[in-house]
């Protein structure tokens, strides 16, 4: 039967890009989607957006709401400490076998925690089944509509500290009104919008940065 786009997708990286080398992998699936077949991975005009606020906050833990194939959790892994730890999350098994896959291709194995469920069953579960406190940067790139919801449960389950980031794919296309509503609206956030444009397109599109003021 017909191959997923997914697996051309992990076709092309390992056809195209050197193992171990991530910059190599993140190349090889921008020249895949913009050349041979569009995916909704950030891709490389967000990706610098997004790169440049993993560097600023430096965190020692990130969680990641649908990993898909790994392209940002690449990105991600591939600037942080050696210690940091990033869970990402997948709810679709053919998807997690692709982005493991990825991931280890870009030898980010150790960083990268992938744990396959939805994130409205594992949020309530980070502190004590993943040990985690706080996560210092959260990377929202799931169903749009679950943005909202996945933030307030983050908040309700005290995952988001004084300072913790949240960082949020397609608030324009194709959007989440009601999560940038709320967090542009909340006192207990400060927002600001990267405009950008749709990855491999020329379509508006943007990332939100907003920070959580406890
Ligand atoms: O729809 C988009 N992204 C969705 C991502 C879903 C991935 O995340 C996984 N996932 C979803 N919900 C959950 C969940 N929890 C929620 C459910 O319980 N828990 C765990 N994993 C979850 C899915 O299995 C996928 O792997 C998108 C579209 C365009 C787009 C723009 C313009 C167009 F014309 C077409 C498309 C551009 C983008 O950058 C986009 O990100
Ligand atoms: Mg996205």
């Amino acid at each position: 039967t017909r191959s997923t786009r997914p697996q051309r997708l992990l076709a092309a990286v390992q056809k195209n890009a050197t193992r171990g080398d991530p910059r190599s992998v993140v190349k090889a699936i921008d020249e895949f989607c913009r050349y041979t077949e569009w995916a909704m991975n950030v891709g490389d005009e967000k990706g610098c957006i997004l790169d440049s606020v993993v560097s600023e906050v430096n965190p020692a833990t990130v969680l990641e709401l649908g990993t898909y194939c790994g392209y940002s959790t690449v990105r991600i892994a591939t600037l942080l400490p050696p210690d940091a730890k990033l869970i990402t999350l997948e709810f679709n098994p053919d998807f997690a076998v692709i982005a493991r896959q990825v991931i280890a291709w870009a030898g980010q194995e150790e960083k990268v925690h992938l744990v396959e469920g939805s994130s409205g069953d594992l949020i309530p579960k980070m502190k004590e089944q993943f040990g985690v406190k706080s996560f210092d940067l959260v990377f929202l790139d799931h169903w749009k509509d679950r943005y909202l919801p996945d933030a307030k449960l983050m908040e309700e389950c005290g995952l988001l500290g004084k300072g913790s980031v949240l960082l949020a794919d397609n608030v324009i296309c194709p959007g989440s009104p009601d999560y940038l509503d709320y967090v542009r609206n909340s006192p207990k956030y400060r927002s600001q919008y990267f405009k950008s444009h749709l990855e491999y397109t020329k379509v508006e599109d943007g990332l939100e940065k907003s920070v959580f003021l406890g």
